[in-house]
């Protein structure tokens, strides 16, 4: 199935999901100069309630931190969303060395990760299931992680990595709020766009920070500890694990800010 290698990866996942080459794929480039600042976009709402947290698994292309996601005890409003989306879960996309990872860039720029936040509109769909096949069905928060002092709030993550090393593995994740892995500016970029791993599904209102939040490279070399194999394969690191930028096509960003 879909990876991140010559084989299996971004250039080849077009093969399997066509939508790969469609009108709104994520991530892109973000230019700020042709941004367009957006007067009525309401500032971010976001609350997170810590009791929400429910695991962290491998899933053998990043590792997730999974949410109960049956009411609505952590939400997503405002910005260029209509009324509320539900937090599901949150992964990372990293790369092999500190001088890339991320998904989206901004004028080229590109950083060691990126943190994605995905929520699903609660308020229009039954289901994440059902969200993810509207293309006003998800909103995800996109974070670029930049190398500086360690962070503490990832600490914590970073603590479960030797349950969830493999690929399949998964335990318990508990009393976390992900509100403190975002930067103290909420000022953001957003654009419609997709899933960044197969099914590629357009159903993504990105909101991307132009604020960055801190990781040490020691912290960096503990993600790539992970492994993208499961028991029993030869062990191949968890790097690497992120799209390059997509065409923009007839798409217009817009800024939160001046
Ligand atoms: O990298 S993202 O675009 O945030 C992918 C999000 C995503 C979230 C879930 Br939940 C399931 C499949 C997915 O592809
Ligand atoms: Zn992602």
């Amino acid at each position: 199935s879909w990876g991140y290698d010559a084989e299996n990866g971004p250039d080849k996942w077009g093969d399997h999901f066509p939508i790969a080459n469609g009108p709104r794929q994520s991530p892109i480039d973000v230019v700020p100069s042709q941004a367009q600042y957006d007067a009525s976009l309401k500032p971010l709402s976001i609350q997170y309630d810590p009791a929400t947290a429910k695991g962290i698994l491998n899933n053998g292309h990043s590792f997730q931190v999974d949410f109960v996601d049956s009411d609505d005890r952590s939400v997503l409003k405002g910005g260029p969303i209509s009324g509320t989306y539900r937090l599901r879960q949150f992964h990372f996309h990293w790369g092999s060395s500190d001088e890339h990872g991320s998904e989206h860039t901004v004028q080229g720029v590109k950083y060691p990760a990126e943190l994605h936040l995905v929520h699903w509109n609660s308020g229009k769909y039954q289901s994440f299931g059902e969200s993810v096949a509207q293309p006003d069905g998800l909103a995800v928060v996109g974070v670029f992680l930049k190398i500086g002092n360690a962070n503490p709030h990832l600490q914590k993550i970073i603590d479960a990595f030797d349950a969830i090393k493999e690929k399949g593995k998964q335990t318990s994740f508990s009393d976390f709020n992900p509100a403190t892995l975002l930067p103290g500016s909420l000022d953001f970029w957003t654009y419609d766009g997709s899933l960044t791993t197969p099914p590629l599904l357009e159903s993504v209102t990105w909101i991307v920070l132009k604020k960055t939040i801190s990781v040490s490279a020691e912290q960096m070399a503990r993600f790539r500890s992970l492994l993208f194999t499961g028991d029993g394969e030869a062990p191949c690191h968890m790097v690497d694990n992120y799209r390059p930028p997509q065409p923009l096509k007839q798409r217009k960003v817009r800024a939160s800010f001046k």
